[in-house]
This record gives C-alpha cells, structure tokens and sequence, in this order.
C-alpha cells in the first residue's frame, strides 16, 4: 500500500425488486475508468474508489481489503468500516448472506491464517452513538465504551489489549466506506 492512510470507496447498489416495482430510478452513476459518481446530471464526487451496481463482492475485495490483510501480516492495524443510510448495503458488503460474500469473507481469513500469529478479532456496530458487539448480542449497548488507552490506541472493552485486534466494524455514524443508496 502507499502511504495513503485512510481510503474512502463508494459503492452503489442495484435497485431492489421492491424499488423498481414502485418506478423508483438510479440517481446516480460511476464515471467509467474513474474513481468518481456523479449525482443527477451535474455533480461530480471523486473517491478512491468507486463501485456500480454490477460490482462484484470480489472487486470489492480486491480493492479495499486485501491490500489491508497484507498490511496485518507485517503488524500494523487496519480498520474496515462501512457508512451509509439504512438499507444502502453496508452489511451485504462487510460479507452479508450471499455465497460470494462468505467466499470472500473467508478468503480474507484463509490469507491471514496462512501465516502462524496471534490475533484478537472484534466486530462491533456503532449506532445512535451506542456500541454493540456482534460477537456478544446479549451484551448491553451501555456496558460498552470507547476509550483511548495509554499509548494513544483508541478501544473499548473489558481489558482487551486493543492494539493486537483487528476492527471490521459495520458503522452508521462515520466516514469509511461510503455506500449510498441508489
Ligand atoms: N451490491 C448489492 N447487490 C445486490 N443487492 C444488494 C447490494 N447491496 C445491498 N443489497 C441488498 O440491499 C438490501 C439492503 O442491504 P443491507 O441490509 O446490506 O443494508 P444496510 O446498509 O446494512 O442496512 P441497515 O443499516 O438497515 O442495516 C439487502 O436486501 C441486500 O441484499
């Protein structure tokens, strides 16, 4: 990877059956060969990366991901996020139900753990400013906060070492992956 720290990609779902049974039309659209949408005829936002309808979870991947697994195996943190409105796709792209989906989610794993070390995973989703742990639904949202550590790592939970744990975090509240509905 460059030195580029944080990436932002948009991705734009297809219409769903019940949104084109109500008419409803796409606003927006990749540039072909650019990283860029624009939204009804004359606004043009630029990303690092931007997705159409037809994107599939493996290009996804490709693009956003694996280069960050490389960066885990030589030690350094990575965060995957997705933001968006309610319904826009971030879950069926951090691995929602679909068998590519999976495929891909495991792959991801499979790289890692081809290469023995020690990992602490967690999979939180931030929402209305509370803090859920998917791995741990019965957890209360107001047991959990975030906090800084000593050395500067922001975390949260019960004595977890946080600069040994790897975040792919579903988040509603701020800017990472960008996916907007259609
Ligand atoms: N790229 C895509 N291709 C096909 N279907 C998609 C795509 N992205 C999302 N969908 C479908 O759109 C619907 C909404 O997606 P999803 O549940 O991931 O949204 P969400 O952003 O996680 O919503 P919420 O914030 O309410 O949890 C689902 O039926 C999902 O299967």
């Amino acid at each position: 990877m460059t030195e580029v720290r944080i990436r932002v990609a948009v991705r734009l779902r297809p219409l769903l059956p019940r949104e084109l049974l109500h008419a409803h039309q796409e606003c927006l659209r990749v540039v072909p060969g650019a990283p860029q949408v624009i939204l009804g005829s004359d606004q043009l936002f630029s990303f690092d990366h931007a997705f159409g309808p037809t994107a599939s979870q493996g290009e996804v991947y490709e693009s956003c991901v694996r280069p960050l697994t490389r960066c885990l195996l030589e030690g350094i943190n990575a965060t995957v996020f997705c933001y968006g409105q309610t319904g826009s796709g971030k879950t069926y792209t951090l691995g929602g139900n679909k068998m590519e989906s999976k495929v891909k989610s495991i792959s991801a794993w499979a790289e890692l753990f081809l290469t023995p070390f020690t990992m602490r995973v967690s999979y939180l989703e931030l929402y209305k400013e509370e803090l859920r742990d998917l791995l741990e639904l019965s957890t209360s949202h107001k047991d959990l906060q975030i906090r800084d550590d000593f050395r500067g790592n922001t975390g949260e939970m019960k004595n977890v070492d946080f600069s040994e744990r790897t975040f792919f975090v579903k988040m509603v509240s701020y800017v990472g992956v960008l996916l907007f509905s259609s």
